[in-house]
This record gives structure tokens, sequence and C-alpha cells, in this order.
């Protein structure tokens, strides 16, 4: 499992790690050897690399790597941020055994080097850049040379992905130590880092086991257990009865994509309920997949206590009105596990709460998918704040319920405190319907009993790599018909 820490964590895996005898220097050390490495693989041919070195210990790193590369024979000029007898500890030391070529930051020749390597602030930055510092970003992004950045491109939050006050050094590759944090992963981060090399500085597994992860990479590996590959003496209904509730006839596509993912991704039976004219419509267009009118309520009720339903799927296409929060309600009572998306939120606009009283009625897990703007929509004034991942984790704790934030870097979060960061998804994703999908995909591995953390984060890998199957020119229809050649080479 790939784990995320943040720059925090990170620092008590640092402070740790000198408790059980590895100190700070030899991490250091190692730290600028890997950046080193990373640069002579991914730039063999570099003859003249630039190291920018700023006051703390990513500074270290810097004077490590130009020492190590200066060794094999690379020319460096080093550009320091700040006086040299200014800098600290491990870093003042790292300084010093450097004695090659060392320059004011506002001296750097930009169109000297064939690489930069980007040192001037990792974990430790704690303001927007300003003076200097951020005169020379700026004309880092605009030399138009490659850069490597040392664990993080200065400017960037490694804990939300975002550059702090907008501007960061926008890297080729970023070097980074021990584990990735969640600003390599999340949006704009992830592209403002460009591909990222971890390296193993030697941390020790004990200083490792006391931190605790900020959150996972979405791979299998985090969730196969939890989803079942079909028994050998399954039928129909043990592998899971799933039911979408659908809107009026002219509104029909979204609880149609919704069910046909649900089958694709092992539903045992589907069952679409809704309006006959509704129902009229979907018969053109379905197979395997069975249809029912509500009750006399206009409800669900019967349908899913009868038909032994594990799944429901409420919102692709539902409509606002007084149907869809009875069929919601209904799910809950009789158990069911409930995937809640688009229309839903509609039905409690800035009343996170309301939703989450309706949640807390039944047993059966709950997943909710909004993207930002139906989040938005959900939570009104009071939504919270900060990254995708601080706000999908707070609404999941606020909600009871596993929140799937989507987007380029969907996160799951679980009201435990779990969370789970895509970086699978292709843009061509982005695309009307697509949610619908994987509303139904999620609805289709909880209908076979995968808990709901472990279903939407499986949900939202398949979607990305159905959709990579797919790759250009694809539309939402095409996806559950891609999920047989993801789910084969699991
Ligand atoms: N286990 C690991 O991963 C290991 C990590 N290591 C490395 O350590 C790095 C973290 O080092 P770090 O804590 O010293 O922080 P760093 O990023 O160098 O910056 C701190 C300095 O910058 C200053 N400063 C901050 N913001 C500023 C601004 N906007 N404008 C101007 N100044 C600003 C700040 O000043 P202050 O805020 O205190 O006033 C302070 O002087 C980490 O990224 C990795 O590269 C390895 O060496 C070993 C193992
Ligand atoms: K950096």
């Amino acid at each position: 499992m790939i784990e995320l820490l943040s720059p925090q964590g990170m620092g008590e895996v640092d402070r740790a790690s000198a408790a059980a005898g590895v100190s700070g220097a030899t991490l250091m050390d190692n730290a600028g050897r890997a950046v080193a490495a990373s640069a002579q693989r991914r730039w063999p041919d570099a003859r003249r690399v630039l190291v920018l070195a700023g006051p703390g210990n990513n500074g270290g790193d810097g004077f490590v790597a130009a020492r190590i590369l200066a060794e094999r024979g690379i020319e460096i000029v080093v550009a320091a941020l700040g006086d040299r007898s200014a800098l600290r500890g491990d870093a003042a030391a790292a300084a010093s055994a450097w004695t090659g070529e060392t320059r004011d930051l506002a001296q750097a020749d930009y169109a000297w080097p064939d690489l930069i390597v980007d040192a001037l602030f990792g974990a430790g930055l704690s303001r927007p850049l300003d003076g200097a510092a951020a005169e020379a970003v700026g004309r880092v992004n605009a030399s138009g040379r490659p850069v490597l950045a040392v664990d993080v491109p200065s400017g960037l939050d490694g804990a939300t992905g975002e550059a702090l006050g907008g501007l960061a050094v926008q890297a080729a590759a970023t070097a980074t130590f021990v584990r990735l944090k969640p600003g390599h992963v999340l949006l704009p981060g992830r592209s403002i880092c460009g591909p990222v090399d971890l390296a193993d500085i030697g941390t020790p597994a004990a200083a490792l086991a006391a931190a605790k992860p900020a959150a996972w990479l979405n791979r299998p590996e985090l969730w196969a257990d939890a989803v079942p590959t079909p028994a050998i003496d399954a039928h129909k209904y043990t592998r899971g009865h799933v039911a979408v509730w659908s809107g009026p006839a002219l509104r029909t596509g979204a609880a149609r994509l919704a069910a046909v993912a649900a089958f694709r991704a092992g539903a045992g039976a589907v069952t679409i309920v809704g309006e006959r004219d509704a129902l009229q419509v979907h018969a053109a267009h379905v197979t395997a997949i069975m249809l029912r009118e509500p009750g006399e309520d206009g409800g669900w009720a019967d349908i899913l206590k009868e038909r032994r339903v594990a799944a429901v799927a409420i919102g692709p296409g539902a409509g606002v009105g007084d149907g869809a929060r009875l069929a919601l309600a209904q799910a809950r009572a009789a158990g069911c596990a409930t995937v809640i998306d688009a229309d839903v939120f509609s039905m409690f606009p800035g009343d996170p709460e309301g939703l989450a009283k309706l949640i807390a009625t039944g047993q059966g897990g709950a997943a909710l998918t909004p993207h930002d703007g139906e989040f938005a929509r959900l939570f009104g004034s009071a939504a919270p704040a900060g990254s995708r991942l601080e706000r999908a984790t707070a609404a999941a704790a606020r909600l009871g319920a596993v929140i799937v934030l989507k987007g380029p870097d969907t996160v799951v979060a679980a009201p435990d405190g779990r969370a789970a960061i895509a970086d699978n998804a292709p843009p061509d994703l982005a695309t009307a319907g697509a949610g619908d999908v994987l509303a139904g995909i999620c609805a289709g591995l909880m209908a076979q009993r995968a808990p709901a953390f472990e279903a939407a984060a499986a949900a939202v890998w398949l979607h990305g790599e159905a959709a990579k199957v797919v790759g250009r020119g694809l539309i939402a229809d095409d996806l559950p018909a891609a999920l047989p050649a993801v789910l084969q080479r699991l």
C-alpha cells in the first residue's frame, strides 16, 4: 500500500529517526545522493547544473547533491538564498562540505545550465514566496531549462497540492524521500511536480511505524481484499441485487448508465424502478436489467424487501421530487447499502445535517459521490475548508458516510479518517454521464458486500482504468463495457 505522509508527519519521522539512532546528517546525505541519482538518471547528458539552495534543510540536500554531482565531473554552480553563515545544523555542515562555486541567488545565470536543481524550499515552506525567492522562481520558470525539484517544487504546499500565494517552481521531475506527500498527488501539485522519484534514505522502520498516514494512493492493494470475486456456488441474488431509482421519461439515461455499470461491476441482478412511461424508455434499451414500477405509496419498499435488494443507487437523473426522497428513506429503512449522487444533493441544499440524519436511520453502508459543485450545494456556507483531502475527510466525519469528492484527483474519505487519493483518471473522464457510471460501479460493489470505503475506492480506480481502456473519444456509455477487461486484470 502506498502511504502518503503529511509534511508534519514527515517531520515527526525525522525526529523519531534521530531517536532511533539514524542522524539527520545521514538522512540528508542520503537525500542529496538520491537527488544526484535522479538528476543523472533523468538527464544523463546534463554537463552544467545550477543548484538553487535555500536557508533550511532543503537547501542542505541541495549542497549534498552539488558535491556528489561535482565529484562525478559535472560542472556545478550553487546559487544560495541568504547568507551561508545563517545556515544551521545539518544544512550548515552540508554547505561547508561544498567547496565549489557559490553565488548569491540574485546573481544566478539561468541561461547557463542544462539542468536546474531546485533546493530552495521543501517541507518547511511556511508562507508564500516573496522577495528574492519569488523573483528567482519567476526567472526559473521563464528560463525554459528543465528543473529537478528536491522534495517538492519550491512554493508548493506538500500538504495540500496548492502553490502558496499562487507561485511555485514548475518542475520537470521531483525527487522526494521516504513517503509521497498529499501535495505530490493532489492537483495542481501533481502537475507542478512532474513525475516523482521516491527514494529510501535509510529511515528506520520503527520511526516510520509511528507516523499516521495522511492518506493512501488509490491502488488495488488498498481494497482488493475487500472486493469479492464471485464464489463458485454463487447465484444471482447471493452476488447481490442492485436497484436504481429512475427519474422521468425524458431523463432516463443517467439511471440506466448507473444500472448497467452496477451490473458490469459484478452485481448478480439489477432492477430499475421508475414510472411506467420512464420504464418504457428503459425497455427499449436494456435486456437483462429488470424494470419495476413503484408501489402504491410511490416508493419501492416492497421491491427492496421482496427482491432482497442489497444496494441502491439514488440520484442519477432522479429528479428532486418527493419520489426520490421517499426512495432514499425507504432504502435506508430496508438496510440497503446506499450510493447517493447528483439530484439528491439538490434536495438538501445547505443542509448536510438533514441528509446525515436520513442516512443515520439505516444500518447499510452509505457513499456520497459529489463533484465540487454538488459538494458546495450540499454544504452551502458551512462547507469545510482546506485542500480536497481535508474537505472530503471533514465532510465524511460530518455526514457519517463515505465521501467520494470527484475530480481529476478524486478523494475517497471515510468517517474514521481513512482517505485515498486517485491519480489514474485520464482527462477523457471529464464527460457527461461518467459520474452516473461511477455511482453504479460503487453500488455494484457494495451489493457484493464490499464495505463502503473499499467499494468507493475500488469504483474510482476501476472507473479510471476503464476510461484508459477506451481512450480518446470516450463517452460515458463506453465505460461499463470496458470494465470486464479491467476486472480481469485484477
Ligand atoms: N525525512 C525527510 O524527508 C528528510 C528531509 N530532508 C529535507 O529537509 C527539508 C525540510 O527542511 P526544513 O524543515 O529545514 O525546511 P525548508 O523547506 O528547507 O525551509 C525552511 C527554511 O525556509 C524558511 N522559509 C519558509 N518559508 C519561507 C518563505 N516563504 N520565504 C523565505 N523563507 C522561508 C524558513 O524560515 P522560517 O519560516 O523558520 O522563518 C526556514 O529557514 C525537506 O523538504 C527535505 O528536503 C532531508 O534533509 C533529510 C530527511
Ligand atoms: K524544493
